[in-house]
């Protein structure tokens, strides 16, 4: 048996162990809370679990919204009255069985999740916070105003709550429930979460428009995180109003929506232990502060203050921080082994093509700026296998048609086809899915996530849906190596110095095994060594099959490595060519009159 064969199963079964990791101590919390419940007799402590793991599914959903996609709500109490007030309407108007109550409440919750999702498309930060709470604030006079339906302060009385054996549930069953969907919510989330869709969510925090260049289709993650943070509340509030066998419009206050954000910011917001850490920390909290009820806010309101200015990642993030480290050093000897395996080589992805045809093609593409021309007609045709430059002075347009390539702007007319297949109009997520990958000429990291991790977000949308990670992480590491950034794998990219960020980003945009790879500048800022290394890196991507469009200041990077340069000038392709033909254009020449640099530059060579 040869020393892979071996190899394989080692890891199949490391991995195994892994996804066992993260199923047993759920499991392990849930069956120790379990016992602790049975043996509870006292109802003032079996209240406690209960109201525990009531705070941890709002806080779970909420961890989503706001730790992971970063939108934060301020209005979560109108969705814990929609789960409540559905089980609350539908078992005492309508007469439906608790079960198909308690199952409706999250689905009603949800479908809300999706109304208050629509303003995220336009709105964020501070605004989006206001459209949320306007949004509780609205739920909050809904239910205290229109006391016909809700019951106003009277609340409705007798809703039905579950039973078992034609029994209602006792206190120690509604806690016997709430552990066990807390668990589940746990292990479900942290599937998930801890995975390409977690990363998703991260990265259009901190980055939207990278975010879809790397293939996530933001707006319907952002519209995900709001129905996964929605039905959760909902099925909360559900439990509450059936447990209770009651529900009034004094449980939707704005100090419940500012409660349930302060879970998840004072736990630790984008972990997945910190809707427990927050839960734990709160629902102790809430029962010492009981006897001053008078007290409660003011401490709220100090505990907010504090989990924002001084652990801005909440108590997790403190206890952690040891433990993050070991973790890191124990990956990387993991991944040490999925180098030497990385199977996955550096290439395009298949994708569906017409025979015969050129890689891209512009037809008649237009694109003004009010008075600003910046693409008048453009017809080009690029071939694959080859590495194109995009050259012009300032302000001929080059950014905007890279752009429009990628889906970031729309072109006022013309069409462009891949392989093709007319890619006109396909959003920016769309194009990257289909093979165009690319860098900015600001670049666009996300800083705060590792360089690993940013290279699995550009390769999210090759990514399976199910069982693709692992296949994943090599596929990076094997990028990585290709790229010379080993080395600071699990390094945040917002920590390294410029040039290596440059190269993770071109690592990034790689790693979705592009077609096409549109560099924006990629040279700016880099001392003529780090340029050269550039110019190298970008030779072997060439050499693997992958088409380069570069939009390029420096000429000597550009007479160095391209095939063939396109030159445009206020938004007219006026030459195009080899680099030998570009220099010898008196068009060319005459464009750049105005910039002596680059005009002097036109006949510059690669540094070595
Ligand atoms: N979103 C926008 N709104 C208005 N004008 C814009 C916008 N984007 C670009 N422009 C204008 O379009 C023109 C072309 O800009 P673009 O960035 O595409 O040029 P460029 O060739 O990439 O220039 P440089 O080499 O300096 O980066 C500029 O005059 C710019 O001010």
């Amino acid at each position: 048996m040869s020393a892979d064969t071996l190899k394989m199963p080692a890891k199949t079964l490391t991995r195994m162990r892994a996804s066992l990791g993260r199923v047993a101590p759920a499991l392990l919390v849930g069956v120790a809370l379990t016992a602790l419940a049975m043996m509870l007799s006292n109802d003032f402590y079996l209240r406690i679990l209960f109201m525990g793991g009531v705070y941890y599914l709002c806080a779970a959903g909420m961890n989503v919204l706001a730790g992971y996609a970063g939108q934060k709500s301020l209005g979560q109490a109108g969705l814990f009255a929609a789960g409540a007030y559905t089980v609350a309407l539908l078992t005492t108007r309508l007469e439906v069985p608790p079960v198909l109550a308690l199952i409706a409440a999250p689905l009603v919750a949800g479908a809300v999740g999706v109304l208050i999702a629509l303003p995220s498309l336009r709105v964020k930060g501070p605004s989006l916070a206001l459209v949320t709470l306007a949004f509780g604030i609205v739920a909050e006079k809904l239910v205290t105003e229109w006391t016909e339906l809700f019951g106003g302060a009277q609340g409705v009385y007798g809703i039905a709550p579950l039973q078992w054996r034609g029994v209602p549930f006792s206190l120690q069953q509604w806690v016997l429930l709430v552990i066990a969907l807390a668990v589940a919510t746990h292990i479900v989330l942290r599937y998930f979460l801890e995975g390409r869709y977690g990363r998703a969510l991260l990265s259009l925090q901190l980055d939207e428009i990278a975010a879809e260049c790397s293939g996530i289709a933001v707006y319907r993650y952002k519209t995900t995180a709001f129905v996964v943070a929605a039905a959760l509340c909902g099925l909360a509030g559900a439990l509450v109003a059936q447990q209770n066998q009651y529900f009034n419009s004094d449980f939707v206050t704005f100090h419940l929506s500012i409660f349930i954000l302060l879970l998840v910011l004072l736990g630790g917001a984008g972990n997945i232990y910190g809707p427990i850490a927050g839960a734990l920390v709160l629902t102790l909290t809430e029962t010492f502060l009981a006897q001053w009820p008078y007290i409660q806010n003011f401490v709220y309101g100090a505990m907010l203050l504090f989990a924002l200015y001084l652990m801005p990642n909440g108590i997790v993030g403190v206890l952690l921080r040891y433990r993050g480290k070991r973790k890191r050093e124990a990956m990387t000897l993991a991944d040490g082994l999925a180098m030497e395996q990385a199977a996955m080589p550096l290439r395009p992805a298949a994708g569906q093509e017409v025979a015969g045809a050129p890689l891209l093609e512009l037809r008649g593409v237009n694109k003004a700026f009010g008075g600003v021309v910046t693409a008048r007609g453009i017809s080009q045709k690029m071939e694959a296998h080859r590495i194109h430059a995009l050259i012009g002075p300032n302000g001929a347009g080059k950014s905007t048609l890279l752009n429009i390539l990628t889906g970031v702007i729309p072109a006022d007319s013309g069409s462009i086809l891949l392989s093709g297949r007319d890619v006109t109009g396909l959003s920016a997520h769309a194009l990257a899915a289909s093979g165009i990958a690319r860098t900015f000429q600001n670049l666009r990291l996300f800083g705060a996530l590792s360089v690993l991790e940013n290279v699995l977000v550009g390769a999210h949308a090759r990514i399976g849906m199910i069982g693709g990670e692992a296949a994943a992480v090599d596929n990076a590491m094997a990028v990585l190596a290709f790229a010379g950034l080993l080395e600071h794998a699990h390094t945040a990219a917002g920590s390294l110095p410029y040039g290596v960020q440059r190269r993770v980003e071109l690592a990034r945009a790689l790693s979705s095994q592009p077609a096409l790879l549109l560099l924006d500048e990629p040279a700016a800022g880099l001392n003529p060594q780090e340029t050269a290394e550039l110019g190298r890196l970008v030779r072997k991507i060439g050499q693997r099959g992958i088409a380069v469009l570069m939009v390029e200041h420096d000429m000597g990077l550009v007479m160095g490595i391209s095939d063939h340069i396109v030159v445009l000038d206020r938004g007219v392709v006026i030459a195009q060519g080899t680099p030998a033909q570009i220099q010898a254009d008196p068009q060319v020449i005459a464009a750049y009159l105005g910039s002596d640099d680059a005009f002097e530059e036109l006949s510059g060579e690669l540094p070595c």
